[in-house]
């Protein structure tokens, strides 16, 4: 019956999330693709899934009511279940080259039915503004930054997994090529850097009939410092990141520039640095920048879930309607223990960095755990201030009387 079937998924939920998810790292990856087991994977996945999809479930479940019971996160969490519920069909399944095949399948189908969560999340916080009448608490504002930071990075390294086996062990393994699943094991920098690039300066030259161009210079401390510089890496990643700030550069060098006469552009400079312990990619651009006070709000997802701005706010409000590109790009560069930092200089322009970790065996899949301190957070009171903020005019007012 539907009560006995939801007392067995609250029951298998409870089982699931009570284990933490193991972070896997990029030369973990690399050393298990290089002489792929499809049964070793299987037997990973059938627990790992479910782990990190139980985990984040029990999250969703502790999300604000108002946001919680919109039709937009109803769906989002009708399809978790859904998952969960096919995964766990191959809990105590035999490998048989059947099964195997029905598994890929399977994850296929997941990995489709979850293409629009990060879209419908976004209308699920229009809908809860909307039923708030607009405005939403700081508490609550910070509990749905906290909660969707750990949903999309949950969501990035469970299709990281879903990814790497279907890609080994799927339809078309590739052949020949030296990727490994979606990792490559030479990623030349330079290259995806030119690839986002040029992307991005055909919309630009599309909507504002011109771009800046782009000046890219590599620094290696390494001894060798053989050039160009190449690590381990997941290319789509490092392009959505590189495209989406890319974009954000070139919107602001030509909307800064396009009421003084001269007629070219400053170029965007790209500086790729490889030490020891970080690999840098900054992207420099004299767009004009913003105040420093304005920097975090970019990575704000209630921030850029503005309702639609009018045409006219879109160029006033530097941004404004920008969509979840920063903070996703961010969550990506995080996921294997690197950043994304933006250092913005007021009237004159932007840096952003995006570190990447050197060594493969520090780029560990960084991954949200729900326990008792990530619940703590949701019934989280507003910290008081244990700063001074501005002088109390009393005190102000007694010193100026004094001196
Ligand atoms: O905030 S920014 O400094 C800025 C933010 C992120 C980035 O990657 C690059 C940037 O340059 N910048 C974006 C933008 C858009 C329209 C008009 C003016 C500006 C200013």
């Amino acid at each position: 019956s539907a009560s006995s079937s939801m007392a067995s998924l609250a029951k298998m939920l409870d089982f699931y999330s009570g284990f933490n998810p193991s972070p896997l790292s990029i030369k973990q990856f690399m050393d298990f693709g290089q002489n792929a087991c499809e049964k070793k994977s299987f037997i990973f996945l059938r627990k790992e899934l479910p782990v990190r999809l139980a985990n984040i479930m029990k999250e969703i479940a502790l999300l604000p009511d108002n946001l919680l019971h919109t039709r937009s996160v109803s769906e989002v969490s009708s399809w978790y279940v859904k998952s969960f519920e096919e995964v766990l069909e191959y809990e105590k399944a035999d490998p048989t080259h059947d099964n195997l095949h029905k598994f890929v399948h399977h994850l296929d189908l997941i990995r489709n039915r979850h293409n629009d969560v990060v879209q419908t999340m976004a209308q699920g916080v229009i809908e809860m503004k909307e039923n708030e009448g607009g405005t939403v608490d700081a508490p609550t504002e910070s509990s749905i930054q906290y909660f969707l930071d750990r949903l999309y990075m949950s969501r990035i390294s469970i299709r990281m997994l879903i990814n790497q086996h279907t890609l080994l062990f799927g339809a078309n393994p590739h052949s020949g090529g030296r990727h490994i699943g979606c990792l490559d094991p030479a990623c030349d920098l330079s290259d995806v850097v030119r690839d986002a690039y040029e992307n991005a300066r055909f919309l630009c030259d599309q909507y504002y009939l011109t771009s800046p161009a782009l000046e890219i210079q590599e620094h290696s401390s390494e001894p060798e410092g053989n050039l160009p510089i190449r690590t381990v890496y997941v290319p789509s990643h490092l392009y959505y990141m590189l495209f989406e700030l890319f974009k954000n550069s070139m919107r602001a060098v030509v909307e800064h520039h396009n009421n003084d006469n001269c007629d070219t552009l400053p170029p965007l400079k790209v500086a790729i640095c490889r030490g020891q312990e970080d690999i840098c990619v900054k992207i420099s651009d004299q767009g004009g920048g913003i105040p420093r006070s304005q920097t975090d709000q970019l990575f704000k997802y209630m921030y850029s879930t503005a309702p639609q701005p009018s045409k006219s706010d879109l160029h006033t409000v530097p941004l404004a309607g920008y969509g979840y590109g920063l903070p996703i790009s961010r969550l990506y560069a995080r996921y294997f223990h690197g950043d994304i930092v933006l250092l913005s200089c007021e009237g004159f322009g932007t840096d952003a960095i995006i570190y990447l970790k050197a060594l493969s065996d520090e780029a560990n899949e960084l991954l949200p755990i729900f326990n008792k301190t990530s619940s703590k957070f949701y019934r989280a009171t507003v910290p008081t201030g244990d700063w001074s903020n501005q002088s109390s005019d009393m005190n102000a007012r007694q010193l100026s009387a004094t001196i």
